[in-house]
């Protein structure tokens, strides 16, 4: 009963805070306000003081402890222990535990076992509703991954297609082309027999004919048609024939002098093209050449997969005559020629010159299939590489969504938590502050280390609220390692986004509280992050900081390229000499001389002096002699969790009490 109804006011919860959109826009410009606690109408319900009217106490930080003790933050979704009756434990805090009174409708449920929380999470809630679902996430992905496949294996069909395009169009071209040959001697020959014979039956005549078939390729019988009977052929005189098949016909098409008679059946057996030639203008005596059909086919050039056929237009019937070839016959688009797509496939039409011929290639789409069939792997295999690259450059060059979600949720979850590296005196080993680095306790991953999520942070503009987070630790921990020996410091580690306006000031003052509140923290601004469009906002940020009593100091100080134009402009207290320096130190004599200079240059701009990644007692003795005596580096301590920096403060106290 108790998780039912946990469930549902979480689920209540999570209306609400939809419904806060006024307040929630605020929380993106990190101003004060509605989310230094749980939304007035939320305390309202829950009866709630507001933490304007009285400030939460600080926080008595179970999480605290849990770090201190160096167990890591609180899990994810966990209930923190130790929430006061009707307090709101934690300003801003990332998970807050509402315990109400039992007077109020929330507290009845209480007796029952009934906790509220409420998730506050103030600048990544209301991007978390801008987030796509993992499931549609990991659907982008999948359709990013598959589309190089998809593409490959387009193109690789798109090749086929074109193949067969190009092939079909150049053969039915060249078949056209052929037959338009055939016909043209077919009618110069028609012209030259006229010439010869004068349109006579005689054995002059018929041996000129019969000489004219001999040496042709194509014609098989040339006659002599008068008065509608066929006189004499190439074979010889004839008795007079009536009703020859022909006589009357009306042509399938005419060419100059020529006429084309469609495939009819001659007075020998087969069919035959018949090639027409006037004698006379009574139309009444003609020379013809007989041409089978078949012998226009023959001259087809076949391929694989390329049906082909050669259609006669005839006028008379109106109609498409096949000639040959084992193409069926071809809609409308048969007498148009060029490239079509139809229902079938592809077909690819031309004409013989000016004959009422066609030579039509056809592509069925099961050829092209087959023939795709025969180009999938290789494509697929190509696709494949190229998926396995989208797939990597995604990864590396894309913002990760997936990642950013989890450090955004990471953070919501309190799972960020700040471990504490002790700068010293390297002359008596004295604690004189302590930098406070990022680490994050992944649900499944387990520990993170800051370079696996700063700049993912930095990116998605995350640091902001996750400084805040850990802004926060660093207050609870500053109240727990108190006494404070004098003068120490924590330093806080800034980005390039907190410059870019002053949302880093309104943080300070919600976990804080305005004024001169800073007198034991340190900033460390690294050289490449205040770059030149940032200079001036950086200025009025480092002021107001020094104004507030922290010191700022220049990380990594000679790895950048404007290092120097920043001490001269901008109001810092330290400059912290790069590891790479420190290291070098007993090895490198032109890099210990930078060091050197540094030291000069420090000294000259009244600039304090921090050396990094101090790791042997030669760098120590050698930064001692000059000069630059506060150290940081594992020579002395790594980075550690609160109780034990409170540990080594107290045994380092010890000899001076
Ligand atoms: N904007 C923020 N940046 C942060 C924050 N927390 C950390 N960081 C930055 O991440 C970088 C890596 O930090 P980390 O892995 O914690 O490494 C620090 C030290 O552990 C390491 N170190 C210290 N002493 C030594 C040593 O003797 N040898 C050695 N090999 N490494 C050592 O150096 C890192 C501290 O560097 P720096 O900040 O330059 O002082 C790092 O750039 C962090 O700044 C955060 O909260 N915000």
């Amino acid at each position: 009963m108790a998780s039912v109804s946990r469930l549902r006011l979480r689920r209540f919860m999570v209306r609400y805070s939809w419904r806060e959109s006024a307040p929630m826009r605020r929380c993106r410009a990190c101003a004060a306000g509605p989310h230094d606690g749980p939304p007035a109408a939320f305390r309202r319900c829950v009866g709630a003081p507001s933490p304007v009217a009285r400030p939460a106490p600080r926080r008595s930080s179970a999480a605290a402890e849990r770090r201190a003790a160096g167990v890591g933050p609180a899990r994810r979704g966990e209930d923190k222990p130790g929430a006061t009756a009707c307090g709101v434990r934690g300003q801003g805090g990332d998970l807050l535990t509402v315990r109400a009174p039992a007077r109020t409708p929330f507290g009845r449920l209480r007796r029952r076992g009934l906790r509220l929380i409420w998730r506050h999470a103030p600048p990544v809630c209301h991007s978390m509703r801008r987030r796509l679902p993992r499931a549609r996430r990991a659907l982008v992905w999948l359709a990013l991954m598959a589309l190089p496949l998809a593409l490959c294996l387009s193109l690789s069909y798109l090749l086929s297609l074109q193949h067969f395009r190009g092939s079909a169009l150049e053969l039915a071209d060249a078949h056209a082309r052929r037959i338009t040959e055939i016909l043209r001697s077919g009618d110069a020959l028609l012209a030259q027999l006229e010439a010869e014979t004068a349109g006579r039956c005689d054995a002059g005549t018929i041996l000129a004919m019969r000489e004219a078939v001999f040496h042709s390729r194509y014609f098989r019988e040339a006659g002599i048609e008068q008065d509608g009977n066929l006189v004499c052929t190439s074979e010889g005189m004839l008795p007079p024939l009536f009703d020859i098949p022909n006589a009357g016909r009306t042509p399938a098409g005419r060419v100059g002098a020529m006429e084309m008679l469609a495939p009819t059946k001659t007075i020998r057996g087969g069919r035959s093209l018949i090639l027409n030639r006037p004698l006379r203008e009574d139309r009444r005596h003609f020379i013809n050449l007989l041409l089978d059909p078949q012998v226009l086919s023959e001259v087809l050039d076949p391929r694989e997969g390329v049906q082909s056929g050669t259609f006669l237009d005839d006028a008379e019937s109106g109609t498409l005559v096949r000639l040959g070839g084992d193409a069926s016959i071809p809609g409308p688009e048969a007498r148009r020629p060029g490239l079509h797509r139809t229902g079938q496939g592809l077909v690819a039409v031309a004409r013989a010159g000016p004959f009422p011929i066609y030579s039509v290639r056809a592509v069925s789409d099961a050829s092209i299939g087959r023939h795709w069939r025969t180009q999938v792997q290789p494509a697929a295999a190509v696709g494949f590489l190229f998926s396995a690259l989208a797939f990597w450059l995604l990864r590396r060059y894309l913002p990760r969504a997936d990642a950013i979600d989890e450090l955004r949720e990471g953070i919501a979850a309190g799972e960020l938590y700040v471990v504490y590296q002790p700068i010293l005196d390297g002359r008596d080993g004295r604690i004189v502050g302590a930098e406070a680095l990022a680490r994050w306790q992944h649900p499944r991953r387990g520990p993170v280390m800051p370079d696996q999520f700063i700049p993912l942070a930095e990116t998605s503009g995350l640091i902001v609220p996750m400084t805040e987070g850990l802004l926060r630790q660093v207050r609870d921990d500053l109240a727990m390692l108190e006494p404070l020996p004098p003068g120490f410091r924590i330093s806080v580690n800034l980005a390039q986004a907190h410059f870019a306006d002053d949302r880093l000031l309104g943080c300070l003052d919600r976990v804080f509280g305005p004024g001169p509140t800073l007198g034991h923290l340190g900033f460390e601004i690294t050289e490449r992050e205040l770059l030149s469009n940032v200079a001036v906002q950086a200025r009025t940020v480092v002021e107001e900081l020094t104004r507030r009593g922290a010191e700022v100091s220049l990380d990594d100080f000679g790895t950048g390229y404007s290092g120097l134009s920043h001490l001269r402009h901008l109001p810092l207290h330290s400059i912290k000499i790069d590891r790479s320096f420190v290291w070098a130190l007993d090895t490198e004599a032109v890099t210990a001389s930078l060091v050197e200079s540094i030291v000069v240059l420090a000294r000259s701009l009244n600039l304090g002096l921090v050396a990094e990644g101090v790791e042997t007692e030669a760098q120590r003795e050698r930064l001692n002699a000059l000069g630059v005596v506060l150290h940081q580096g594992w020579l002395y301590a790594r980075a550690e969790p609160a109780a034990a920096l409170k540990a080594r403060l107290v045994q380092t106290a010890e000899p001076a009490a």
